[in-house]
Protein backbone atom coordinates (compact mmCIF):
# COMPACT_ATOMS: atom_id res chain seq x y z
CA UNK A 1 0.00 0.00 0.00
CA UNK A 2 1.69 3.39 -0.68
CA UNK A 3 2.12 5.26 3.07
CA UNK A 4 2.32 8.49 1.99
CA UNK A 5 4.54 9.39 5.35
CA UNK A 6 6.62 6.33 5.11
CA UNK A 7 6.98 6.61 1.21
CA UNK A 8 7.21 10.17 0.77
CA UNK A 9 11.17 11.16 -0.30
CA UNK A 10 13.10 13.25 2.16
CA UNK A 11 14.14 16.64 0.97
CA UNK A 12 17.85 17.93 2.27
CA UNK A 13 20.65 19.73 0.85
CA UNK A 14 23.04 17.21 -0.11
CA UNK A 15 26.99 17.32 0.93
CA UNK A 16 30.10 15.86 -0.55
CA UNK A 17 29.74 12.29 0.32
CA UNK A 18 26.21 12.23 -1.61
CA UNK A 19 28.22 12.78 -5.47
CA UNK A 20 28.30 9.21 -5.89
CA UNK A 21 25.12 8.26 -5.70
CA UNK A 22 24.14 11.69 -7.27
CA UNK A 23 26.32 10.53 -10.02
CA UNK A 24 24.54 6.98 -10.35
CA UNK A 25 21.16 8.70 -10.24
CA UNK A 26 22.01 10.75 -13.23
CA UNK A 27 23.31 7.88 -14.92
CA UNK A 28 20.78 5.44 -14.18
CA UNK A 29 18.22 7.99 -15.73
CA UNK A 30 19.77 8.36 -18.72
CA UNK A 31 18.17 11.59 -20.33
CA UNK A 32 20.77 13.96 -18.99
CA UNK A 33 24.43 14.80 -19.81
CA UNK A 34 26.40 12.46 -17.23
CA UNK A 35 29.10 14.69 -15.74
CA UNK A 36 32.19 13.50 -13.63
CA UNK A 37 31.60 12.06 -10.71
CA UNK A 38 34.52 14.95 -9.05
CA UNK A 39 31.47 17.70 -10.71
CA UNK A 40 28.71 15.72 -8.75
CA UNK A 41 30.94 15.77 -5.44
CA UNK A 42 32.15 19.18 -6.03
CA UNK A 43 28.28 20.38 -6.47
CA UNK A 44 26.77 18.91 -3.75
CA UNK A 45 29.51 20.15 -1.54
CA UNK A 46 30.65 23.99 -2.79
CA UNK A 47 26.91 24.78 -4.36
CA UNK A 48 25.08 22.86 -1.51
CA UNK A 49 22.71 26.24 -0.67
CA UNK A 50 21.34 25.51 -4.71
CA UNK A 51 21.20 22.23 -4.62
CA UNK A 52 18.33 19.77 -3.41
CA UNK A 53 18.54 15.91 -2.91
CA UNK A 54 15.32 13.29 -1.98
CA UNK A 55 15.63 10.47 -0.36
CA UNK A 56 13.44 7.20 0.32
CA UNK A 57 15.02 4.94 2.64
CA UNK A 58 18.93 6.50 2.11
CA UNK A 59 18.67 5.98 -1.39
CA UNK A 60 18.56 9.42 -3.64
CA UNK A 61 15.73 8.98 -5.97
CA UNK A 62 15.79 12.83 -6.57
CA UNK A 63 18.42 15.38 -7.60
CA UNK A 64 18.41 19.54 -8.34
CA UNK A 65 21.51 21.26 -8.71
CA UNK A 66 21.78 24.84 -9.54
CA UNK A 67 23.30 27.98 -8.70
CA UNK A 68 22.92 31.59 -8.47
CA UNK A 69 24.26 33.31 -12.33
CA UNK A 70 27.59 35.43 -11.27
CA UNK A 71 26.49 37.68 -14.18
CA UNK A 72 22.67 37.77 -12.89
CA UNK A 73 22.82 36.86 -9.11
CA UNK A 74 18.39 37.57 -8.67
CA UNK A 75 18.66 34.41 -11.20
CA UNK A 76 19.04 30.92 -10.13
CA UNK A 77 19.77 28.77 -13.28
CA UNK A 78 18.61 25.25 -12.63
CA UNK A 79 21.36 23.06 -14.29
CA UNK A 80 19.95 19.59 -13.79
CA UNK A 81 17.04 17.92 -12.65
CA UNK A 82 16.77 14.16 -12.44
CA UNK A 83 13.85 12.20 -10.24
CA UNK A 84 14.25 8.37 -10.56
CA UNK A 85 11.88 6.04 -12.81
CA UNK A 86 10.21 4.86 -9.39
CA UNK A 87 9.16 8.73 -8.44
CA UNK A 88 7.95 10.10 -12.08
CA UNK A 89 4.33 11.38 -12.09
CA UNK A 90 4.50 12.25 -8.03
CA UNK A 91 5.51 16.46 -8.66
CA UNK A 92 9.37 15.49 -7.01
CA UNK A 93 11.08 17.82 -9.24
CA UNK A 94 8.30 21.06 -8.38
CA UNK A 95 8.97 19.93 -4.72
CA UNK A 96 12.32 19.68 -5.02
CA UNK A 97 12.47 23.08 -7.00
CA UNK A 98 10.08 25.09 -4.56
CA UNK A 99 12.43 23.52 -1.43
CA UNK A 100 15.44 25.50 -3.49
CA UNK A 101 13.26 29.03 -3.60
CA UNK A 102 11.78 28.78 0.24
CA UNK A 103 15.51 28.31 1.35
CA UNK A 104 16.33 31.54 3.79
CA UNK A 105 19.54 31.85 1.68
CA UNK A 106 17.63 31.95 -1.67
CA UNK A 107 15.48 35.16 -0.89
CA UNK A 108 16.88 37.50 -3.46
CA UNK A 109 16.32 35.30 -6.21
CA UNK A 110 13.53 36.66 -8.51
CA UNK A 111 14.33 34.73 -11.99
CA UNK A 112 14.59 31.05 -12.14
CA UNK A 113 16.51 29.90 -15.53
CA UNK A 114 17.03 26.61 -17.34
CA UNK A 115 17.85 25.00 -20.37
CA UNK A 116 15.76 21.86 -21.88
CA UNK A 117 15.60 19.81 -24.94
CA UNK A 118 12.71 20.14 -26.89
CA UNK A 119 10.36 17.77 -26.26
CA UNK A 120 11.70 17.63 -22.68
CA UNK A 121 7.40 17.91 -21.16
CA UNK A 122 8.24 17.23 -18.40
CA UNK A 123 11.10 19.67 -17.69
CA UNK A 124 9.20 22.61 -19.69
CA UNK A 125 5.87 21.74 -17.48
CA UNK A 126 8.04 21.99 -14.41
CA UNK A 127 9.16 25.70 -15.14
CA UNK A 128 5.53 26.87 -16.98
CA UNK A 129 4.42 25.94 -13.83
CA UNK A 130 5.99 27.49 -11.62
CA UNK A 131 5.46 30.82 -13.62
CA UNK A 132 1.66 30.12 -13.53
CA UNK A 133 2.21 29.50 -9.78
CA UNK A 134 3.78 32.64 -9.42
CA UNK A 135 2.25 34.62 -11.90
CA UNK A 136 5.49 35.55 -13.48
CA UNK A 137 6.06 35.47 -17.19
CA UNK A 138 7.79 32.21 -18.65
CA UNK A 139 10.26 32.93 -22.09
CA UNK A 140 11.38 30.02 -23.76
CA UNK A 141 13.94 30.46 -26.53
CA UNK A 142 16.99 28.87 -28.58
CA UNK A 143 20.05 28.87 -26.60
CA UNK A 144 22.37 26.49 -27.37
CA UNK A 145 21.78 25.12 -31.10
CA UNK A 146 22.93 21.63 -32.01
CA UNK A 147 26.09 23.20 -34.08
CA UNK A 148 27.61 24.25 -30.63
CA UNK A 149 28.14 20.83 -30.01
CA UNK A 150 30.22 17.94 -31.70
CA UNK A 151 28.92 16.73 -35.26
CA UNK A 152 27.49 13.34 -34.83
CA UNK A 153 26.84 13.62 -31.08
CA UNK A 154 23.26 13.55 -31.46
CA UNK A 155 23.19 16.08 -28.67
CA UNK A 156 19.58 17.80 -28.98
CA UNK A 157 19.80 21.59 -28.59
CA UNK A 158 19.26 23.30 -25.72
CA UNK A 159 16.19 25.79 -25.02
CA UNK A 160 16.41 28.33 -22.20
CA UNK A 161 13.20 28.76 -20.19
CA UNK A 162 12.71 32.01 -18.18
CA UNK A 163 10.84 32.25 -15.32
CA UNK A 164 10.16 35.94 -13.22
CA UNK A 165 10.05 37.83 -11.81
CA UNK A 166 9.03 35.80 -8.83
CA UNK A 167 7.09 38.29 -6.57
CA UNK A 168 5.41 35.90 -3.65
CA UNK A 169 6.58 33.34 -1.87
CA UNK A 170 5.01 29.88 -2.81
C1 LIG B 1 16.80 21.24 -16.23
C2 LIG B 1 17.72 20.21 -16.80
O1 LIG B 1 17.74 19.06 -16.35
N1 LIG B 1 18.51 20.57 -17.84
C3 LIG B 1 19.46 19.64 -18.43
C4 LIG B 1 20.53 20.41 -19.16
C5 LIG B 1 21.59 19.50 -19.80
N2 LIG B 1 21.05 18.68 -20.86
C6 LIG B 1 22.23 18.64 -18.73
O2 LIG B 1 21.90 17.47 -18.68
O3 LIG B 1 23.03 19.14 -17.94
Amino acid sequence: ANHPTIDKPVLRKPSASDGTQVWELVKRVGTLDLNSVYSYIMLCDIFRDTCVIALQQDVIVGYMSAYRRPDLPDTLFVWQAAVDSSQRGKGLAKEMLRELLNREENNGIRFVEATIGPDNIASRRLFTGLGEERSAHCQLSEYYPVSYFPEGSGHEPELLLRVGPLTNKS
